[in-house]
């Protein structure tokens, strides 16, 4: 493909915008896709790509290109020139791209190649980190696969629609799906495309989520008719599919300590045709208390890391602080604590993360089952999903069963 000069200066103003400014890729990239009407679905797709390529392999490309922090345009220049040069772009004669290097910029990337922090582009605590948690082996397989671009994956909203009609509309706007095993409710593109334009999602046919996350809802095995506490539901990607497994039969309680976060899954859950969710906002402890014993399913999807999404959100790598995992591995654990006790006699909890690290994972299970509070529990089964093993996102999801009073 050639380079269009106005799609390239996009790019570079939301590089600046995600560097220099410290703002978040998606949020940049949707509101630069709104800049220009003209634009149409391939301009769109390459100033997406690139932008998240860009910042995928920051540290590899501004180490190739010899540029430090703050980022002037100039540097961001160079920086794309890199990306240019190792995507095998012919680079147009602009004043911008005079003097590229390219003979230097290639042996540079083959020597940094070498270099496991450069070559997977991660900053040097996250490399050290990864390997103290899962070892050298799977670290390197993990954090490549990681570094993959993820397939668009669709959940058919089983509450208005089925798999079968899913496909045949979006076929309709040449969209095509493919089947996935073991997952009943799922449909993969099979070529990346601008599914929130299309009829189906706009009747509420569909929500885009991973394959390892729509294998959380059924995991707390939801039925119709049972009340399920949704504790940390953001805008509500399990929420939803936990109402379509429960029919809309029954009550599920959406929690987070983010109004604006429960305000868009109502948003959703309108267009999902889901009618049996209440939001409560996490104000203080009172809001759980009133809760103790009554739920028949509680789901912990806990905050974390995310670095199971990283191929989703490749930003994280340069947002994320060790001191921040710090911290959120004992939120992690003081949820588990407080949020268990929602938990009737005989119900179940789930405790879910998108992290591949057991610190945030099966290891603060076995910490909650040695507490007073967590010996109320046991074990029904884990599940540990590593990207490169699965193809799909890092997830970790565990099933505790509470045990009747004496
Ligand atoms: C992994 S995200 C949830 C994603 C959501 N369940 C979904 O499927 O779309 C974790 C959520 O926990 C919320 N959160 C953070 N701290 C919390 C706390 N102490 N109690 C409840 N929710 C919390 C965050 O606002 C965030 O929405």
């Amino acid at each position: 493909m050639r380079l269009h000069r106005n799609l390239v200066y996009a790019v570079i103003d939301g590089l600046d915008k995600i560097f220099n400014e410290k703002e978040y890729a998606d949020k940049v990239v949707e509101k630069l896709l709104k800049r220009d009407k003209r634009w149409g679905a391939r301009d769109r797709a390459f100033i997406a790509e690139t932008i998240y390529e860009i910042v995928r392999w920051k540290r590899l490309y501004t180490v190739i290109a010899a540029v430090n922090p703050p980022y002037n345009r100039d540097n961001l220049w160079r920086v794309f020139a890199v990306w240019a040069v190792l995507r095998g772009h012919r680079l147009p004669d602009w004043k911008q791209l005079e003097g590229t290097p390219v003979r230097r910029i290639k042996g540079k990337f083959d020597e940094l190649s070498q270099t496991r922090k450069y070559r997977e582009s991660i900053p040097d605590w996250l490399d050290e980190l990864g390997v103290q948690e899962l070892g050298e082996e799977l670290w390197e397989k993990e954090i490549h696969a990681l570094n993959e671009q993820a397939n668009v994956i669709l959940r058919v909203n089983t509450l208005k629609t089925d798999k079968k009609t899913l496909k045949k509309s979006l076929a309709e706007e040449h969209i095509h799906t493919q089947e996935l095993k073991g997952l009943p409710d799922a449909l993969v593109l099979e070529e990346r495309a601008n599914v929130f334009k299309t009829e189906a999602f706009k009747n509420g046919w569909f929500e885009v989520q991973d394959a390892s996350s729509q294998l959380v809802a059924p995991f707390l095995q939801p039925e119709p008719g049972m009340r399920v506490i949704d504790t940390c539901a953001g805008a509500g990607g399990k929420t939803l599919h936990l109402a379509s497994l429960m029919e809309n039969k029954g009550q599920i309680v959406a929690m987070d300590i983010y109004g604006n976060k429960l305000h868009e899954l109502k948003r959703r859950s309108r267009r999902n045709g889901a009618h049996n969710i209440e939001t409560r906002v996490i104000e203080n402890s009172k809001t759980i208390k009133k809760l103790h014993g009554k739920a028949d399913r509680v789901l912990i999807d806990a905050p974390c890391s995310g670095l199971g999404v990283l191929r989703r959100n490749p930003d994280a790598k340069w947002k994320l602080q060790p001191e921040f995992l710090q911290q959120i591995r004992q939120t992690q654990q003081e949820i588990l604590q407080d949020y268990s006790k929602m938990v009737k006699d005989d119900g179940l909890l789930v405790y879910a993360t998108c992290s591949i690290l057991p610190s945030e994972n099966h290891e603060q299970v076995k910490t909650f089952l040695n507490t007073d509070q967590g010996k109320q529990f046991e074990l029904v089964k884990d599940k540990k999903i590593l990207a490169s093993q699965s193809g799909f996102d890092g997830f970790y999801m565990a099933l505790l069963k509470k045990k009747p009073t004496k």
